[in-house]
């Protein structure tokens, strides 16, 4: 745990004083954890009878405050919090008044994406990231070559396992095809909107493609997550290669041509690229196709040359073929009221929503969140937490 400075770290308080030198004004709610140098401050302000969760940094050395950028997207409105330093990486948070499986939130502070993106932005930088229990199924990339087959791939998954699966609509500076919608196949962008939204961290990666900016934004991989599905990314060899070194776990599959010649046949059938645009793509296929097969960056390479066979690879890959339905775990609807820690481990005493208090079952519990085992972070979702019941 941080040194403590003001006040027992990570409970309620008002700070003597402190709150004199705060830049805003902050509501008497806060918690404040410790961190070398940093005491990172977070306040809830009201919004009708439900509070809204915000981050101030002070520094002890200068003095000084700081507003840091906040990426991703915070937890929704609550009644109260408790705040637990974790391995000086990232602050616990627990909600009061949510359902069970949206109690707990981790503001990642130092963590390999935040400190990648103080490198970008050049700033302080905080990351929400929602606790997601069990290991859950990581999103899925798939990259190879232009014209190789993954999007009917994709299609084809999406088709057959529509509640399974999501894809995460990309934002490209590309124009769009016949045919292609804004927002589902792509966001389309102008050059220059992208270029300020990866500045201000919006973007899990980004590459510049054929000679178009192409970019999957963390609200594009959250989209999906929250709507309980399984993302896919459709993505080049250089983002695929960002994504590994992100703290976003993923299965990476490259998918590869039977030869260049039946690529090159594929990609001018299809008929969407002019001359030039397609003997870019094939020069720039070389180099993903020579990097694809030989980085180690790929879980899997699977050649498409019967479109139906490789389709289901890829399903055996996801286990698709009947092993799995890929569903995700059912939720624990109840009211979170206190927080204790000891070890990795938070005791949660919880109340049960009204209606199973009239159905005559007993109106509190304890569970142990266990976050010992915690795998990935932001941008959105941190997997491994584990809840039980407690004896
Ligand atoms: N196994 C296959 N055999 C023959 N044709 C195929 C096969 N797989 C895909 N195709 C065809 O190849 C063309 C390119 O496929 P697709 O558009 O899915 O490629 P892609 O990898 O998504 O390309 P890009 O990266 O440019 O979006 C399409 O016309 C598609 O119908
Ligand atoms: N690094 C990223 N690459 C992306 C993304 N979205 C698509 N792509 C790749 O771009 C090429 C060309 O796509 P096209 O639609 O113009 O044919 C293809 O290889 C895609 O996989 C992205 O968000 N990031």
């Amino acid at each position: 745990m941080g040194e403590e400075v003001f006040a027992e770290e990570g409970q309620n308080l008002r700070m003597n004083g402190f709150d004199d030198s705060l830049p805003i004004s902050v509501p008497e709610s806060k918690t404040t954890l410790t961190i070398n140098d940093k005491i990172y401050v977070i306040t809830e302000s009201s919004k009708d009878a439900d509070l809204s969760i915000n981050v101030l940094i002070y520094f002890k050395s200068t003095g000084k405050w700081i507003t840091p950028t906040v990426l991703g997207t915070k937890p929704g409105l609550f009644k109260g919090h408790s705040a637990s330093l974790l391995n000086t990486d990232r602050i616990l948070i627990t909600k009061r008044g949510s359902e069970m499986n949206d109690c707990a939130w981790f503001l990642e502070v130092d963590t390999p994406f935040v400190r990648e993106q103080k490198k970008i932005l050049g700033t302080e930088v905080v990351a929400w990231s929602k606790g997601v229990r069990g290991d859950g199924l990581v999103p899925v990339v798939i990259s190879g070559p232009s014209g190789v087959g993954k999007g009917t791939l994709i299609s084809k998954l999406m088709e057959e396992f529509p509640s399974t699966f999501g894809f995460s609509v990309s934002h490209t500076t590309r124009l769009p095809r016949q045919k292609e919608v804004d927002g589902v196949h792509y966001h389309f962008s102008e050059r220059s909107k992208m270029e300020k939204d990866i500045l201000s961290g919006k973007f899990l990666e980004t590459a510049s493609v054929h000679g178009n900016l192409y970019g999957t934004s963390i609200e594009a991989v959250e989209t999906v997550t929250d709507s309980g599905r399984r993302c896919i990314l459709d993505i080049d060899v250089q983002g695929a290669r960002s994504v590994k070194n992100s703290s976003l776990e993923a299965v990476f599959i490259f998918i590869a041509p039977p030869s260049f010649d039946e690529l090159e046949k594929r990609l001018r059938a299809r008929g969407t690229e002019t001359e030039e645009q397609v003997e870019k793509r094939l020069r720039n296929a070389m180099i993903e196709l020579k990097e694809g097969k030989s980085s180690g960056l790929f879980d899997y390479i699977l050649i498409n040359d019967n479109l139906q066979t490789c389709y289901e690879n890829i399903k055996k890959i996801l286990g698709l073929d009947g092993a799995s339905n890929g569903s995700s775990q059912p939720c624990i609807k109840r009211e979170v009221s206190v927080c204790d820690e000891t070890d990795q481990k938070f005791v949660i005493q919880c109340q049960c929503n009204s209606n199973e208090i009239e159905n005559g079952s007993k109106n509190m519990e304890r569970f142990v969140l266990d976050v010992s085992s915690l795998k990935g972070g932001a941008p959105g979702r941190t997997r491994g937490l584990k809840i039980e019941v407690s004896n």
